[in-house]
């Protein structure tokens, strides 16, 4: 099943800028091993913008969420999934 998701990062004002820079190597790492895994198939930066549009591809809602819920910069993001079906105009293995 593929999801598209986008994740807007919030970083609060008062954030240890330490705890903060060891959450983001944390998630590169995390994101990194996901593609591996071929579970994270996109990653691109929404220009302008300390944001993301991702395309997942799992097996359920709840692996989705568990996958999402768990990510070390979970706290400070803002997501919106969009679950993707095929488009019949669609040519090639798009899956
Ligand atoms: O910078 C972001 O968009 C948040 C993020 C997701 C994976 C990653 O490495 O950073």
């Amino acid at each position: 099943m593929l999801y598209c998701v986008r994740m807007d990062v919030r970083v609060p004002h008062d954030v240890d800028p330490e705890t903060f820079e060891r959450r983001k190597a944390a998630e590169k790492a995390r994101a990194q091993e996901l593609q591996r895994q071929g579970k994270w198939r996109h990653l691109w930066r929404v220009a302008g913008c300390y944001a993301n549009v991702s395309i997942f591809d799992v097996d359920s809602h709840d692996e989705l969420h568990e996958l999402l819920s768990t990510l070390p910069l979970f706290p400070y993001m803002e997501l919106s999934v969009t679950p993707l079906a095929r488009h019949p105009s669609a040519i090639g293995d798009a899956a």
